[in-house]
């Protein structure tokens, strides 16, 4: 099944725009589990179990598993996933670019070992950076277009000879020339709502990532109002929205689960009040 199709289905069944951003942290663990490496997978497990209704994806961050030498603890959260919550679409959020013949082993890590649905991807290097992954014809690309950090504006916002500002020049390469095969996607921080409502002007059928809400501020109602597909009657891509530690962390104590339920019930819901204020 195509990535898109998996991530509309989703959306149906679960009627919601989040995804749970899976970046594990042994210092922030309840109780017994606190500063355990060995339980990454057991935190992670749990936080799938608790959430799998109200999600539209998942989201793992492959640094938090690598820093604490716990890559055998993804592959088997992955399987996890699959099993558990067969339906929901897993972004691997690995941020990969590089030359091609080192994309094909980045590929074949995100795709082969791990059976991503879908991977983050630096469109920096250019387009033969991405071309080994379109080989890949069933999973998705994102490619980080606007990101939500203050830095992003060292590059992101520089201003090209064409008139464009980088991002929307990303944007624009995206939806058109480097989409031969309908995998690509943007990804544009929550902390950025006008760049959002540019992005979806520049691409309007791409499915458009936007982390941010949550720890890094960005309000759930205003990204989804921004992005949403079905504005001024047209139709366009999917939106995607990422919360992590505002999740993850809501309860530092032995409820931990109940709580990561009640944070992702409530961001929920916040996205689904944009969707119905965007129209
Ligand atoms: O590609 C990403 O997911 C990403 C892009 C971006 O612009 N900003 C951003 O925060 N992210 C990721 O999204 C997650 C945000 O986490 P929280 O701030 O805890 O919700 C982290 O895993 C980041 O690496």
């Amino acid at each position: 099944m195509k990535f898109t199709d998996k991530l509309a289905a989703a959306e149906r069944t679960n009627d919601s725009l989040l995804c749970v951003g899976l970046d594990p942290e042994p210092s922030k663990f309840p109780g017994a589990w606190q500063h355990d490496p060995s339980r990454i997978f057991d935190f992670c497990a749990t936080i799938v179990d608790a959430t799998k209704d109200p999600v539209l994806a998942y989201k793992p961050q492959v640094a938090y598993f690598a820093a604490q030498r716990a890559e055998d603890q993804l592959e088997r959260l992955m399987a996890h996933i699959r099993k558990a919550a067969p339906g929901v679409p897993v972004i691997l959020d690995a941020k990969r670019g590089d030359i091609g013949s080192t994309a094909e082993q980045y590929a074949l890590e995100a795709f082969e070992r791990y059976q991503a649905d879908a991977v983050t991807l630096s469109p920096f290097m250019g387009f033969d950076s991405v071309e080994p992954w379109l080989k890949y014809e069933d999973k998705g690309l994102f490619l980080l277009c606007r990101t939500s950090n203050p830095g992003g504006s060292d590059l992101q916002a520089q201003r090209l000879v064409t008139g464009d500002l980088l991002y929307e020049h990303i944007a624009r390469l995206a939806q058109g020339p480097w989409n031969r095969t309908g995998q690509l996607g943007t990804v544009v921080g929550a902390t950025f709502p006008a760049e959002i409502e540019r992005v979806r002007e520049l691409a309007p059928t791409l499915p458009l990532l936007i982390p941010g809400v949550g720890a890094q501020g960005g309000d759930a109602l205003a990204t989804v109002r921004a992005g949403w597909r079905s504005r001024d009657g047209r139709t366009s891509g999917p939106v995607v929205v990422n919360s992590s530690r505002a999740i993850l962390y809501a309860s530092r104590g032995n409820e931990f689960a109940a709580a990561a339920r009640a944070a992702a019930e409530a961001t929920r819901a916040s996205l689904a009040a944009g969707r119905s204020a965007a129209g």
